[in-house]
């Protein structure tokens, strides 16, 4: 058993139950675990000591919404956003088919390096999707070179229906066969719940066949007008339903409902719907800012993920994610670091394994290259990443 020491820590945010910030503190780390957390005047010894030199430590961030396997990029669809176009579901058929002319092991490598991009920017936990394949092979393609790379993987067959397919029929072939190819290979079942996407018998066909199953859900919702989506991952008990855009007072209600039986402090109870905002993905396609405020207030858990992907978010910084929660969403600092790390495990539901900084969880750490958490916001943009912690290994 090899223990290191994180000393002089300036300001060490746990993300607890109580949500406790400490100052002058210390992490001692045990292998691929957290062993203990308190005041630096109290360490431990440790076979290692790393003087932290007045800097913060937060949990690192759980991204718990991207695209990573794709090919090319849609830079012009971006630049015809910014001049006054739209977004609309029908740019995923753009990446798929770049995505299709590529080798294995082409994907691989650009995936791998979108991977390490992101854990170089703290994200200790990443999730991934399927969903640029959308034909059987082509997914399970997808499934099998994704699976090592990311912690938690989804499939999104139901992302667009193919042109030339009949929708019923695609979704038919999602709930069945394609999702028995890939079954082995998941942890989640996504669907774009949209128009122009997947309506809502078909959502309900694919997140009935995920259920029957026993594989856990997650419904891409409300992201494009007020629809469906949130009512149906709340009656399906999804982990969490992502975008969340339009939402009216009835879709805000179903989802604090969820939660009422759980009690994260008393340890009892079952986790309900998260909802998941992507907030470079609102500015990207100058959505309006998910109402991340009013889900906090009306008792919602939210999470905050980055949504990379070619068409609607290129970014897997969740240091900018933060930023702007506090700065156009009205979270504060405290909120908006929860909604990207305790949040994000919420949504995945890894929480007793990561998203906080506490004894027995694994040691995954993100060190600022600031003294307090609060320069995330103060100085947005600016590259506050000193080091980061995965299972307890110095990874960047
Ligand atoms: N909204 C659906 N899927 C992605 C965008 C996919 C794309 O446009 O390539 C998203 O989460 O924003
Ligand atoms: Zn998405």
């Amino acid at each position: 058993m090899a223990t290191t020491l994180l000393a002089n820590i300036e300001q060490l945010s746990t993300v607890d139950a109580a949500g406790r910030v400490l100052e002058n503190a210390a992490v001692l780390i045990e292998d691929d675990k957290i062993a203990w957390i308190g005041p630096a005047a109290d360490a431990p010894q440790a076979d290692a000591i790393t003087d932290l030199s007045g800097r913060s430590v937060l949990p690192g961030w759980v991204d718990s919404h991207s695209h990573l396997i794709f090919g090319g990029d849609r830079a012009e669809e971006f630049v015809a956003r910014m001049a006054g176009q739209s977004y609309a579901a029908g740019g995923i058929a753009v990446t798929t088919s770049a995505t299709r002319s590529l080798g294995d092991q082409q994907l691989a490598d650009l995936v791998s390096a979108r991977r390490a991009q992101a854990l170089s920017m703290g994200t200790t936990w990443m999730e991934t999707k399927t969903g640029y394949g959308l034909e059987l092979a082509e997914e399970l393609r997808h499934a099998q070179l994704g699976r090592p790379m990311v912690d938690t993987l989804t499939f999104l067959g139901a992302h667009l229906v193919p042109s030339g397919s009949d929708a019923d029929q695609y979704t038919e072939l999602v709930a069945g066969p394609m999702l028995e190819a890939v079954a082995e290979h998941i942890d989640f079942v996504d669907v774009f719940c949209e128009r122009g996407a997947f309506n809502e018998e078909q959502t309900r066909r694919v997140l009935y066949a995920a259920q029957s199953r026993g594989i856990a859900t997650k419904v891409h919702g409300n992201q494009l007008g007020p629809g469906p989506g949130v009512k149906l991952a709340v009656e399906f008990g999804s982990h969490s339903v992502d975008h969340v855009n339009y939402l009216d007072d009835s879709d805000i209600q179903a989802l604090a409902g969820s939660w009422e039986r759980w009690d994260r402090a008393g340890r009892t109870g079952k986790p309900g719907t998260v909802a998941t905002c992507l907030p470079a993905c609102d500015l990207s396609t100058r959505q309006p800012l998910a109402p991340g405020r009013e889900l906090l207030d009306a008792g919602v858990p939210i999470a905050l993920a980055s949504n990379c992907n070619p068409g609607t978010s290129y970014t897997s910084n969740m240091n900018f994610c933060v930023a702007t929660a506090v700065l156009q969403m009205n979270l504060t600092l405290a909120e908006a670091i929860e909604a990207a790390t305790y949040g994000g495990a919420l949504a995945l539901g890894v929480q007793d394994e990561v998203g906080s900084l506490e004894v027995g969880k694994r040691a995954d750490l993100l060190v600022l290259d600031a003294p307090a958490a609060a320069h995330l916001a103060y100085r947005p943009g600016m590259n506050l990443t000193h080091s980061v912690y995965r299972a307890g290994q110095l990874v960047f």
